[in-house]
């Protein structure tokens, strides 16, 4: 037939076929999510997210060790405050510096210079209510509180040696907020800014919460995270954090919002975008294969393929110390 229409010759062999891909997953691509809990000695598997702990500062170290020797260059931190009356309705505890996060940044930056340490920056696992900002009476987010509040904790995170400050409140202005901050904190030229730019409320962050204890109250986050429709909003959303300074953008969920993965790297072509392979789609992956679905192993490298094809070139994913296993062999 025409000649034009032989494509099979391009990818019959393995070599060739991984030539075909823009992006291979390599261990530096990856980010690993830690919980750092208050109790010191805490070491609890999270029932929802097979295989993931919540740990306490004394189990950090011997837990990172073996990961760091076989190659983990990034964790991202988020604190989990279990000790009663913690919480309040301004989230004061999220930059206490006796924390778990914080104490947890100069812990890892001591004993790990070569991690890349990012941090997330919220209010809802400090909140008695739950929510990411401080609420106005009638229970909707007071944007400019919230901001001026998440703003605070994020430069409370850099200044304790965060390489990077990830907020995911998704409240209106925060990006500017620390970036303005950071620059009058004489910070700004080494604290890299991660945006979660393009994350959408939904059904796929139980496990997390139920890791972080950072459920809602009451309501739920549709009036602050994406609607899962909003394809025009994800843009507007990548485009003004941009503008505002952002130099990561990041969507999140992942595997079912590889078409904003794909407006995200169009509308920010010259920035890294990152996504986060979060609680409920690594859940998922593992009960499908315990069902018998798939393989495992092999479902989560075509999820990451998917990923990486979609224009990501950093996966936040709680796989990350098999994967580190994985791309050894
Ligand atoms: N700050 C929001 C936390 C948010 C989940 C939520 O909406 O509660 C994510 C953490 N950044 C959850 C991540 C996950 O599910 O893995
Ligand atoms: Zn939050």
């Amino acid at each position: 037939g025409d000649i034009s229409s032989q494509l099979h010759g391009g990818y019959h062999h393995p070599l060739a076929r991984s030539w075909q891909a823009e992006r291979q997953l390599t261990k530096s691509m990856l980010i690993y999510p830690l919980f750092i809990s208050d109790i010191p000695d805490d070491e609890t598997l999270i029932p929802s997210l097979p295989g993931q702990y919540r740990r306490g500062l004394n189990k950090l170290v011997p837990f990172l060790e073996p990961l760091v020797h076989k190659g983990l260059r990034s964790v991202i931190l988020f604190g989990v405050p279990l000790t009663p009356g913690t919480k309040d309705a301004l989230g004061t505890a999220a930059d206490d510096p006796k924390g778990p996060v914080i104490q947890g940044i100069r812990l890892i930056r001591q004993r790990f210079p070569q991690l890349f340490v990012v941090v997330d920056v919220c209010l809802c696992e400090y909140t008695s209510h739950g929510h990411c900002g401080i609420l106005r009476d009638d229970s909707t987010l007071n944007n400019q509180l919230s901001v001026d509040r998440i703003s605070d904790v994020a430069i409370a995170y850099a200044q304790a040696g965060a390489h990077c400050v990830a907020p995911s409140d998704m409240n209106d202005g925060r990006i500017r907020a620390i970036k303005l901050k950071l620059i009058e904190e004489g910070i700004a030229h080494k604290t890299l800014l991660m945006s979660y730019a393009a994350k959408f409320s939904g059904c796929l962050y139980g496990p997390f919460r139920d890791a972080a204890g950072s459920c809602p109250s009451f309501g739920d986050r549709k009036c602050y995270q994406l609607p899962p429709g909003g394809r025009g909003l994800a843009r507007r959303a990548i485009v003004r954090d941009i503008g505002e300074g952002a130099d990561i953008i990041m969507v999140k969920p992942a595997s079912q919002y590889l078409d904003i993965i794909s407006d995200a790297k169009e509308l920010g072509k010259d920035l890294p975008v990152a996504a986060y392979h979060v609680s409920g789609e690594y859940a998922m992956v593992h009960a499908a294969a315990k069902a018998g679905v798939f393989d495992l192993k092999t479902m989560a490298f075509e999820v990451t393929e998917g990923i990486l094809r979609a224009g990501a070139s950093i996966i936040i994913s709680y796989f990350t110390p098999e994967f580190l296993d994985w791309l050894d062999h």
